[in-house]
């Protein structure tokens, strides 16, 4: 696949891709995490690579979010569902999700949406998945007492380079090889032409090695098992708690990781840890066991009378001979006695087993001697025993170990994906429950053929295109949701929008604009029911701050001029335009905008105080809609938050004046109300 057919990725980043392990599956797959592995990758960088491919797979050019204001409602919509994700991960990958033009992206998204809030966000998989992240590279672990050896210089890059973790040497012969392994406990030949060699020492010839990384480095497995230890185990339990079918055989799993310890080494077998002690405790063992004879015959000389004959004294004094010859002679029985007690502790206190039980025989031998010595050749010989048996089980057990974790390497990658994709699905199905969210029903747009201008094109939904929602309410609102009143409001064509100040016109915009940014992502959106035309481009703009200098006047009107050139399909939901400018040239302009607007394919809301007028300078006939009050109650407007169509809504003042007209029965007032 080529890389650099994805949009956004340079030839720089297709080179950091390359090095992943199956760089095409990475990035189709979506997985960030897997993405930002490739050196020099960061998770925004990896998350726009995945959108990039993304956007390959559907040949999706499209760039729904227009404006500024449209791009800030696709960020709140995000952060809703960001909000709701437990990992790292799940953020990241939320935002591979955006807005698009393409029905069969759309299609997809809504099918991993739809199957995300089936989904029981249990607080027992949230706490679990609390412990989940994508799982890590340790770094490389340095095996000293292993080499390998090669006599070619190209396995021997290969061999720097695929098993980093080992010295690789050259050999030209089998002495260089012997050589080797007077230096190094093992030895791995990777050429063929050695096989067969005769040399001292554990030598394999192993033309493979490289391939068996398992068995030439088992501690590379060990290493990351041990470093990714606390996520396989979130990992397993957010399967477990969340009945998920799980990539791998966490039983085994479980096994596997209670053989390791944190630093990649075998715990919980007892032989091993029996000779590790053993090792450890020799010298120890050897000086008590010393002690114990030195006790036995110091008691065994008090106690007893010992005569010495009067040659024996002689040669004592003039030959130096030694005191042990009499203690041989006289106190044998005795002698024999602390000997055995020595052996026996050494036997009990390091737990030795009958063949290593021979050699501490030796510790201590029939010479006699008091205080006994131990013989130190035999306390090496017993150490270098007990340490090759130790270091032969615990090479034994990471090979064991090793090809279980092998298993196992895999299908954990699976696992911990598995348990970071869930977290995705959860935040959707909370933002879904939270929200009270449907699913919507995102239509193909009727081409310029079917809905002939002027004409109502009412589809087999009977809608005509645009929008329609109902029960529509915004998270977004600066009220709590539960109090957030549901909107109806549905828009074909172009609409102008009046409303009494604080009627929800702004909202309204808001809302439209969230369900459809929601909706185009594949989303659910906060509504009973919901149906839209996919549309190509969202144009929103947010109401201007105060009236605009000239520069910035003709820049929002060359802004406009963009706009209404080549509008089919879009959507465009603008927000008192007339604060742009001085009120009368403001409505002959948004008159004009809506007049060019209304010959397309578009479908438009502009949110006006200046409806009359508006209508007025048109040309054609303006559907307008309004957001009307029910009426002042303690002074506070009573709205209907769903704009009624075809209707112009009186303005507060309006409605202030009409009731002190009725209140004082007309006079000034009544007058005042005729102006209206
Ligand atoms: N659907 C709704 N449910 C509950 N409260 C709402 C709803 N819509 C709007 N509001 C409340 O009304 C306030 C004003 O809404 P908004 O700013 O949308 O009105 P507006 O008609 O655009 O006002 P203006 O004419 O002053 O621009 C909001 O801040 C919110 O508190």
């Amino acid at each position: 696949m080529d890389l650099e057919s994805i949009p956004g990725v340079g030839e720089k980043t297709a080179r950091a891709l390359r090095e992943l392990e199956a760089p095409a599956a990475t990035v189709e797959s979506g997985d960030v995490a897997a993405i930002a592995r490739a050196p020099g990758v960061n998770e925004a960088r990896a998350v726009r690579v995945a959108r990039g491919a993304i956007r390959r797979r559907h040949d999706d050019a499209s760039r729904v979010l227009a404006t500024d204001r449209a791009r800030e409602v696709y960020r709140d919509a995000l952060d809703l569902l960001k909000e709701r994700t437990v990992t790292d991960y799940a953020e990241k990958r939320l935002e591979t999700f955006y807005p698009s033009a393409s029905a069969s992206r759309i299609a997809e998204a809504q099918t991993f949406a739809a199957a995300a809030t089936d989904r029981d966000p249990d607080p027992a998989v949230l706490e679990a998945l609390s412990g989940v992240e994508p799982l890590a590279d340790p770094p490389t672990v340095r095996v000293r007492d292993r080499c390998l050896a090669t006599a070619d210089a190209e396995v021997y890059a290969r061999a720097e380079a695929r098993v980093p973790e080992l010295s690789v040497e050259t050999v030209e012969d089998t002495r260089d090889v012997a050589e080797l392994a007077r230096s190094y406990a093992t030895v791995i030949v990777l050429d063929e032409e050695f096989a067969g060699m005769d040399v001292e020492g554990d030598v394999h010839v192993r033309p493979d090695a490289l391939e068996t990384p398992a068995e030439t480095v088992p501690e590379r497995l060990l290493a990351f098992f041990a470093a990714n230890r606390g996520r396989l185990e979130a990992a397993a339990a957010v399967h477990e708690a969340a009945d998920l079918d799980a990539a791998a055989d966490l039983d085994a799993l479980r096994d596997a990781l209670s053989r390791l310890d944190d630093d990649g080494t075998i715990v919980g077998d007892a032989e091993l840890e029996r000779l590790t002690a053993a090792v450890d405790d020799l010298d120890a063992a050897v000086s008590t066991a010393e002690s114990v004879a030195d006790d036995h015959l110091r008691e065994a000389i008090r106690e007893r009378d010992v005569t010495i004959e009067g040659t024996d004294f002689l040669s004592l004094v003039e030959q130096g001979a030694r005191v042990d010859s009499l203690l041989d002679r006289e106190l044998a029985d005795e002698y024999d006695t602390a000997m055995e007690r020595a052996r026996d502790h050494l036997v009990d206190a390091l737990d030795l087993a009958p063949e290593e039980a021979d050699l501490a025989e030796r510790v201590f031998d029939d010479d006699p001697s008091f205080p006994v010595e131990r013989d130190e050749s035999a306390v090496s010989r017993l150490r270098t025993e007990l340490a090759a048996g130790r270091d032969r089980r615990a090479a034994r057990l990471k090979a064991d170990l090793a090809a279980d974790l092998g298993d196992l390497r895999e299908p954990v990658e699976d696992l911990v994906r598995d348990a970071l994709e869930l977290d995705v699905e959860l935040a959707i199905a909370r933002f879904a429950r939270d929200f009270d969210c449907v699913m919507p029903e995102v239509r193909d747009p009727a081409g310029p053929a079917e809905r002939p201008d002027g004409e109502d094109d009412e589809s087999e939904h009977g809608v005509p295109g645009g929008f329609r929602l109902e029960g529509g309410r915004s998270p977004l609102l600066d009220v709590e949701f539960e109090a957030v009143e549901p909107v109806d409001y549905a828009v074909d064509g172009v609409r102008l929008l009046s409303g009494v100040n604080s009627g929800g016109k702004t909202s309204t915009l808001d809302l439209v604009a969230l369900v459809v940014v929601l909706a185009q992502m594949g989303m659910p959106v906060p509504a009973e029911e919901v149906e839209l035309d996919r549309f190509e481009e969202v144009h929103y703009y947010a109401k201007s701050q105060g009236t605009l200098d000239a520069g910035a006047f003709e820049a929002t009107l060359r802004d406009f001029g963009d706009l209404v050139e080549g509008a089919d399909g879009r959507l465009v939901l603008v927000d008192e335009l007339e604060s742009i400018t001085e009120p009368g040239a403001s409505a002959k302009i948004i008159a004009g905008i809506l007049e060019a607007l209304s010959d397309q394919q578009t479908t438009a809301v502009f949110v006006s105080h200046l409806a009359r007028e508006i209508r007025e300078a048109a040309d054609y006939d303006v559907a307008v809609d309004g957001i009307e009050a029910v009426g002042l109650v303690d002074g506070e407007l009573r709205v209907n938050r769903s704009p009624r169509e075809g209707h112009l809504a009186r303005s507060t003042p309006e409605l202030i004046v009409e009731k002190l007209a009725e209140d004082r029965g007309g006079g000034f007032y009544g007058d005042l109300l005729e102006k209206f």
